[in-house]
């Protein structure tokens, strides 16, 4: 159930009005010094979605969108552009559809992430050295005979937005991971433009 009364925490940014969606864990929320700025955009198209299997690096064998640094001197939209281009080998009017903020543990920058989705593309999509695209089924058709979206491997956070961005709401929150990986803290809502 949304609650308008709780508080989001450092590192959610949003404009206008917010809903509570989701929050759980315990503990104070973890410090951070600076913060590095992502991307990761999703192409999403009659009931199918497009991941990718992470081959190498930040998130090695799991599935996620296409994304990667923002460079300096680039906006995160020409960032995710760029970044969906080196992965999938496409390009696509994409739009900012959420933005997430994630701690490790250990690490003294926090990861700022904006999401991106299209609904087209252009280009044939191919495999690269970091991801091995796949198409998922995104749950709106019941008769689908793709697989559905694999959130046992995908970030743990994953499963907390990712009915928000189905349901096409712009979304925000913030999770606070351990050094291996596991969920200390979390907090997740929507956006009201
Ligand atoms: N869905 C999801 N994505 C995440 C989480 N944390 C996190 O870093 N990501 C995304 C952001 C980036 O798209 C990707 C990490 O980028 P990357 O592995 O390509 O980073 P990199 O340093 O190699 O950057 P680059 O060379 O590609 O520019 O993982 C998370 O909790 N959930």
């Amino acid at each position: 159930m949304s609650n308008t009364t709780e508080i989001p925490p450092l590192g959610v940014t949003y404009e206008g009005k917010l809903t509570h969606e989701v929050s759980g864990g315990e503990g104070p929320w973890l410090p951070f010094d600076k913060v590095k700025h992502y991307t990761n955009a999703f192409i999403r198209q009659n009931g199918k979605i497009l991941l990718g299997y992470k081959k190498r690096g930040f998130g090695l064998g799991l599935y996620n969108g296409f994304g990667g640094k923002v460079e300096p001197g680039e906006t995160s939209a020409q960032a995710a552009v760029r970044e969906l281009e080196e992965e999938a080998g496409i390009t696509a009017p994409l739009r900012r559809c959420g933005s997430l903020f994630f701690i490790l543990q250990g690490l003294e920058a926090a990861f700022c992430i904006e999401i991106f989705v299209a609904e087209e593309y252009e280009g044939t999509i191919i495999e690269t050295d970091e991801m091995g695209p796949e198409w998922f089924s995104d749950g709106s058709d019941p008769s689908s005979d793709l697989p559905p979206i694999p959130l046992k491997q995908m970030w743990a956070d994953d499963e907390f937005w990712m009915p928000m961005f189905l349901n096409n709401r712009m979304f925000v929150g913030r999770g606070d991971f351990s050094e291996d990986g596991k969920m200390l803290k979390y907090w997740f809502g929507e956006q009201i433009l």
